[in-house]
């Protein structure tokens, strides 16, 4: 790296000589505290609309590193004369990393117009992917203009101490360098390294970012999000009460059994399970059940870690509820884990069905302390008739049911990330036929698997 600034610093001017001499002071002053930084992986997430099918990595590090460089030619907007800067959510403090990167998001897609790409940005240290993930922004400009550098700065000024600033510029050897900017005063330049290309990381900071933030596997991980966050939104420790009210009385033991019914909005699960309610002399639930329920606005207008970890505890408490119903008749429950999981990895991996991780991936997994149904439905219909459905029925949509309204991709990635659950995993049941054909064609497998008598 020094050489290479020795090399760079031949055709500098005189002026820019001294800027050069004073960054190469900072950069031995800040070496210590970039160690850390310089060594991250990062990850591009895919968005389709944005005309980025799939994800892309890389890492930072000095010239002597054995990795073979990025060319600018692999990333086409530098080549083409596009710029190309970063923002990567320092704060420690989950939560407020959590909203930070929300209200960055927010501001970036509506402040920088015009040509650029904003793409969410994930990034960890290779030696402790759990404990150094952050967040962030990768804006890419296919037109050259000089001043979003300076749009840029001027935007992010105000979060200087809550996030680290990039740029990343073709460099006269071909490589690509990352720079990372100091935001006080006019900005200045503080250190430079290498772009280097990565294949496909293990584990991805994608999927870490979703055992992170997005799907809680013990009731602990999901509850202590809520206790960060309630002193900032008191519907958190409403929701953490009931609860603990909720599983006062838990019964593990089920009587009888316990069936779910999942699949996309207006696929017909409503209409299916008050009719099951109806055959089966039923319980019916839902989830979110309905205690919590004043509150799913609230949270759901929160970012991912908070808006998730409300489903999450909701499936605990709607789980004691389960549990207490089963000691009495067969349960019907319309979405329990598999929605909360599915929404939330459909959401969290950009692109299409091929960015899903594989088949059998932990994400997958059903939560170790969460009571299990004896039976999960899955109902799918064709994209135009659902269509039609949601139109019939006229209700008001969450920002996921527009998304899924108007993406084809969306619906079919959390569909298949339905189908890949285990443990249990869904029984797909076509629900275009009529209401009465399919609650026939639910209830005979229902009298198959849990052995009722017709
Ligand atoms: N088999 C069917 N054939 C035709 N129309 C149906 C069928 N099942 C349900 N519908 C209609 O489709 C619309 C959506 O159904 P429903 O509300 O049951 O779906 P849902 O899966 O519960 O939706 P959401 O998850 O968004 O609450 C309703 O107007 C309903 O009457
Ligand atoms: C239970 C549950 C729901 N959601 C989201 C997914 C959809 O956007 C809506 C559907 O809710 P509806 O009451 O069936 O209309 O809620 C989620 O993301 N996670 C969950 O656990």
């Amino acid at each position: 790296m020094w050489s290479s600034f020795r090399l760079h610093s031949h055709s500098l001017c005189k002026r820019q000589a001294a800027r050069f001499k004073a960054l190469l002071v900072n950069m031995s002053s800040l070496n210590q505290g970039c160690e850390n930084w310089r060594s991250r992986l990062f990850a591009v997430d895919a968005n389709t609309s944005l005309g980025i099918p799939d994800p892309f990595y890389f890492t930072c590090a000095n010239s002597s590193h054995h990795l073979p460089s990025l060319n600018a030619q692999e990333w086409p907007v530098l080549a083409q004369g596009g710029s190309a800067h970063s923002v990567c959510i320092t704060t420690p403090q989950r939560i407020s990393a959590a909203r930070l990167q929300k209200a960055l998001g927010q501001k970036l897609t509506q402040e920088v117009q015009g040509g650029c790409k904003v793409l969410r940005l994930l990034s960890y240290q290779p030696q402790d992917p759990y404990g150094s993930l952050q967040g962030g922004f990768l804006v890419l400009n296919a037109l050259s203009c000089p001043s979003i550098q300076a749009k840029l700065q001027d935007l992010l000024g105000e979060y200087k101490q809550h996030i680290r600033f990039c740029s990343y510029q073709a460099g006269t050897e071909g490589g690509i360098w990352q720079c990372l900017w100091d935001l006080n005063g006019e900005g200045k330049e503080i250190e430079r390294c290498r772009v280097l290309k990565v294949e496909v990381p293990d584990p991805s900071p994608l999927v870490v970012n979703i055992k992170k933030s997005a799907l809680f596997y013990k009731l602990e991980a999901a509850c202590s999000v809520l206790q960060e966050c309630s002193t900032i939104i008191p519907e958190a420790s409403e929701v953490l009460k009931l609860l603990k009210d909720a599983r006062k009385t838990v019964n593990s033991e089920k009587k009888f059994p316990v069936i779910v019914i999942e699949g996309l909005d207006a696929t017909g699960k409503s209409t299916l399970t008050e009719s099951l309610k109806y055959s089966l002399r039923a319980e019916l639930l839902k989830s979110p059940p309905e205690c919590i329920s004043p509150w799913r606005k609230t949270f759901d207008t929160e970012p991912t870690l908070l808006r998730r970890a409300y489903y999450a505890v909701g499936n605990y408490i709607g789980a004691a509820q389960i549990a207490e119903a089963a000691q009495m008749s067969t349960v019907i429950v319309d979405r329990y884990w598999h929605s909360t999981a599915a929404y939330s990895i459909g959401t969290e991996i950009g692109g299409g069905v091929p960015n899903l991780p594989e088949y059998h991936h932990e994400i997958y997994q059903w939560p170790s302390d969460l009571l299990k149904p004896d039976l999960v439905i899955l109902l799918t219909v064709s994209d135009e008739e659902r269509l039609v459905r949601i139109r019939k029925r006229g209700l008001a949509e969450t920002v996921e049911e527009k998304e899924l309204e108007s993406n084809r991709m969306f619906r079919q990635k959390i569909e298949e990330a339905y189908m890949r659950m285990e443990n249990p995993g869904c029984i797909v049941v076509d629900a275009s036929a009529s209401k009465e054909t399919v609650l026939q064609h639910v209830l005979s497998i229902i009298y198959r698997h849990c052995a009722l008598a017709l």
